[in-house]
């Protein structure tokens, strides 16, 4: 097997020996291998070993040590203080000359099993080792940033240079910017709504997010969104391939402000495919993060758990759904509703001031004052999925003119390569705490000895040859900004259109359906009569407490479309309310789930609202037709 991460015939990229200051009597082998850090401790001859996964770590950075008053810092065993100001002491260009060592801090965030609660829970670990081997500081910083590199270079999957394993004067961790040459160093965009949810997008970000961006040496550009459509305007007008990934922070309504603006550019089709939406919810619904991220664990922390899943970068396919008004269209990521839960959803926004609760008052309003409403919904069932629960529809079936698979068969996109890129990506991991200040930290120090030169070791090796060690990190050392991020909550006069893209073009694959104008084909069935609602979904959860559809999976090119017919009862349709925070709702009598590929109303009767993924669009006939891995979305 061809050996791409320079691992060599032992099975790991470099190895070297440290130990802690305070413990004569301890040594630690430390190599890195592409399973991760493996740390053997080694104490009057007995050996304890652990490992740290590659796919636990976040990040690495190297730092020189503050000039500080009173003696060198060298022995300093906890290394609390002389590791959290070195990067300051940098920038006030205030180095200990007396201390020549590079300091090396690996960040990760391990998964931990608690025995009394049988749960588990990431805690942060930071790993700090101090490179003293040499007589120069330069030596040692460059014997760090080797280390540093060939993490980031195994944590990314990429080869590792053998310049970088070289550790010559001409290596590439020698040259300015040599290591960010080989490592994609794109920044993300983080687009913040500020009024999203309890409108604490800002402090989540600064005391959340950045901690763990810093971390990881993942640079980004802030936009604090002014107004509506800001988030559109400026993804549909800016140079957004410099980005390696489009952060939101909010809830649903910016992502689908970020969605519908790349659809409004000429380039949609690659600014689609390059540029990944990642979330990181904020917002009073967040359905679409709570899809992405579908386990258990994402509740216990979802902010941490979304930035580890961004710091990841890993994306997946996600649905879309091409929606078609008598005016408009739009791409959808979430719902399309009409009857009971959109009036809810929006009627009670009057009552926004009291929270959640408004949902559950409204509800209760909505059951005593029952709708139903007029119209008639026609759809394309999917070939390969039968309804979960009841699919006898009292429609008119008619013969097919076109079969469900070959409108999959003869999507533009497939045909383009846009979807179905990489497998779906689902963690199984379980979160609990970000950097919380008073959490104790489960960290390590260690470092080198002093000059000892052996026999057996290399001309390279022979130089001054000290060791090197880990030592404590603080926490204040990842509030220290990250050279290139910018921050902008300033006013952008380009995205100054508080109306969004009213006259705007919007681009996009064709359809594959007769306009709205049109009658259906006749291979579709259709519902005629009362109904107390519509609503559907391509993902599972429409809001985090709402587990709408249990089946969905972010690409599998299905709408979900549930109905409800008038004739159920007041009893019924509470269970149905009930039962959605656990997907129980699917079964109650008179409650239809149709997995579908596109589907068509036509309301008769005015009085309700028809929303799409939360917003209110125009009344009136609307149809829609999944577009099959057509987004790219950040997943684990
Ligand atoms: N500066 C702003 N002032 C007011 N509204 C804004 C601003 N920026 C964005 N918006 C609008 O706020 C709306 C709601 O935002 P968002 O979805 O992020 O939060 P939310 O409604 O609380 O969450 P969710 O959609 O998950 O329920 C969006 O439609 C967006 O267009």
């Amino acid at each position: 097997m061809e050996d791409v991460n320079g691992c060599g015939g032992n099975g790991f990229v470099l190895q070297e020996t440290f130990y802690i200051l305070s413990k004569k009597n301890t040594v630690y082998r430390v190599k890195l291998s592409e399973k991760g850090l493996s740390l053997a401790k080694e104490t009057n001859g007995n050996t304890k070993s652990e490992t740290i996964s590659l796919d636990d770590i976040i990040g690495c950075r190297c730092m020189r040590s503050k000039c500080k008053p009173g003696p060198s810092c060298v022995c300093r065993p906890s290394g609390r203080r002389a590791v959290e100001e070195p990067e300051k002491e940098e920038k006030l260009n205030t180095q200990d000359p007396k201390d020549i060592s590079a300091y090396l801090y690996i960040y990760a965030y391990v998964l931990k099993k608690y025995k009394v609660t049988s749960g588990v829970k990431r805690e942060r670990m930071t790993i700090t080792l101090r490179f003293r081997s040499f007589d120069k500081f330069e030596e040692n910083m460059r014997e760090a940033q080797k280390w540093r590199l060939a993490i980031k270079c195994l944590m990314k999957g990429t080869p590792i240079p053998q310049s970088v394993l070289n550790s010559d004067e001409n290596s590439i961790t020698s040259s300015p910017g040599g290591t960010e040459r080989i490592l994609d160093e794109r920044k993300v965009l983080v687009l913040l709504n500020p009024k999203s949810g309890p409108g604490r997008a800002r402090d989540v970000f600064q005391q959340k997010v950045v901690p763990l961006l810093l971390e990881a040496e993942l640079g980004y550009d802030l936009h604090i969104s002014k107004h509506a459509n800001f988030a559109r305007e400026y993804v549909r007008t800016k140079d957004i391939y410099q980005y390696r990934a489009i952060i939101t922070l909010g809830g649903d309504g910016i992502i689908f402000e970020v969605v519908n603006g790349l659809f409004e550019r000429p380039d949609w089709m690659s600014a689609i495919k390059e540029v990944p939406i990642g979330i990181i919810p904020c917002g009073s619904g967040n359905g679409l993060a709570k899809s992405v991220a579908i386990d258990d664990s994402y509740d216990q922390n979802p902010v941490l758990f979304s930035t580890l899943n961004i710091l990841k970068g890993n994306s997946t396919p996600l649905d879309l759904v091409r929606v078609e008004t008598r005016s408009k269209i739009m791409y959808s990521f979430l719902s399309i509703g009409w009857g009971l839960l959109s009036d809810i959803d929006i009627e009670s926004e009057k009552l926004r001031a009291i929270g959640g609760q408004r949902f559950t008052i409204w509800s209760l309003a909505r059951l005593i004052g029952l709708r139903t409403y007029k119209g008639r919904i026609s759809y394309l069932p999917h070939p390969n999925h039968k309804s979960p629960v009841q699919t006898t529809v009292s429609g008119r079936t008619v013969s097919l003119t076109r079969s469900a698979s070959q409108m999959v068969d003869l999507d533009p996109i497939s045909e383009n390569g846009v979807g179905f890129m990489t497998p779906m990506h689902t963690s199984q991991s379980m979160f609990s705490d970000i950097v919380d200040p008073d959490s104790p930290l489960r960290d390590l120090s260690l470092e080198t000895a002093y000059a000892k030169i052996a026999e057996d070791m290399s001309p390279v090796e022979q130089r001054s040859r000290m060791d090197s060690f880990y030592s404590v990190n603080s926490r204040r050392s990842t509030f220290y900004s990250i050279g290139g991020s910018s921050f902008q909550s300033v006013f952008d006069p380009s995205c100054d259109n508080p109306n969004g893209s009213v006259n705007v073009q919007m681009y996009g694959p064709p359809s594959q359906l007769p306009s709205l104008t049109q009658p259906v084909p006749e291979s579709w069935k259709t519902i005629e009569g009362e109904f107390v609602m519509m609503h559907s979904t391509n993902v599972s959860h429409l809001a985090k407490d709402c587990l709408f559809a249990p089946d969905a999976k972010l690409s599998d090119g299905i709408i979900w479309l549930v109905v409800i017919e008038a004739g159920i009862s007041r009893h019924q349709l509470l269970q149905f309310l009930l039962g959605l925070s656990h997907g129980t709702h699917l079964n109650c009598p008179h409650v239809k789930m149709l997995p579908v590929l596109a589907f068509r109303l036509e309301p008769e009767t005015d009085g309700s609202y028809i929303t799409v993924d939360g917003e209110v669009v125009e009344y009136g006939p609307i149809q829609a037709e999944v577009m099959p891995g057509l987004g790219r979305i950040i997943s684990r």
